[in-house]
């Protein structure tokens, strides 16, 4: 009896070591991916009940969710994806359309942002007029013109409902410096289409790897700058 308790007891302790030690391993790996894997931020903004939930879903999950709610808040969806050998970590922010489920995140949405989805409904031709206010919020919030942002038209299955004609969102596209994706979140034929909002902003963002260096460098040039300015002003000549 005693000796089958002091093994149970052994066999509990090795298991505890191990269940350390695994932990122990995993963290350092979990840390190892935090650090070689960049996080691209990508937020996706429109009217309520234009799609935007089913969107991310289509790229992070590979389907259209049977039901969806109105979205609180925020949801968070990633997806892994290599871009040229590169791991890169996409992270959209499927935030809520409707007012009252977002005005306490507004300030969370746009912070550190690296790229911004616009998103109407082509059979709904309000949440296309809205887009203007949607962009207005966005720049109101100090999202830097170097943030690329791409415009989605969804829900074009719905074929003999369509509103928003294609030469009217091409032109509004190309006014705002903004990509035009017409798409459907439902239509399993789109899937591509969708993958390819995220990808092509994933590959622009990887691209600009080169701005982050550069940003960096600006705060030094702002450093020097300062120092400049103040051995000037103590110069005597
Ligand atoms: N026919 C069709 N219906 C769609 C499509 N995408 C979304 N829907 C439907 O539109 C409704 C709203 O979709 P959501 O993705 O929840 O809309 P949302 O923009 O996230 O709405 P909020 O979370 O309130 O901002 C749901 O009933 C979806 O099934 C699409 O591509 N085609
Ligand atoms: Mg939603």
């Amino acid at each position: 009896g005693t000796r089958q308790i002091s093994e149970r007891r052994d066999k509990i302790r090795s298991l505890e070591v191990r269940f350390i030690t695994s932990s122990v391993d995993l963290s350092t790996s979990s840390l190892e991916l935090s650090i070689q894997t960049r996080i691209f931020k990508i937020i996706v903004i429109g009217d309520s009940n234009v799609g935007k939930t089913c969107l991310t879903f289509r790229f992070t999950g590979g389907s259209f969710p049977d039901k969806t709610e109105a979205t609180i808040g925020v949801d968070f969806r990633e997806k892994v994806v290599e871009i040229e050998g590169e791991t890169i970590k996409v992270q959209v922010w499927d935030t809520a359309g409707q007012e009252r489920f977002r005005k306490s995140m507004v300030e969370h949405y746009y912070r550190n942002v690296h790229a911004v989805v616009f998103v109407y409904d082509v059979t709904k031709m309000a949440s296309f007029r809205n887009l203007q206010t949607w962009i207005e919020e966005c720049n109101g919030h100090r999202v830097s013109a170097s943030v690329p942002r791409v415009l989605v038209g969804n829900k074009c299955d719905l074929v003999d409902q369509i509103q928003v004609p294609s030469n009217m969102a091409l032109k509004f596209a190309d006014a705002h410096n903004m990509l035009l994706f017409e798409t459907s979140a439902k239509d399993p034929r789109e899937s591509q289409n969708v993958n390819s909002i995220f990808m092509s902003l994933a590959c622009r963002l990887k691209a600009q790897k080169s701005l982050l260096y550069r940003d960096v460098e600006r705060e030094d040039g702002r450093v020097r700058l300062t120092q400049e300015t103040e051995t000037k002003s103590t110069c005597p000549c």
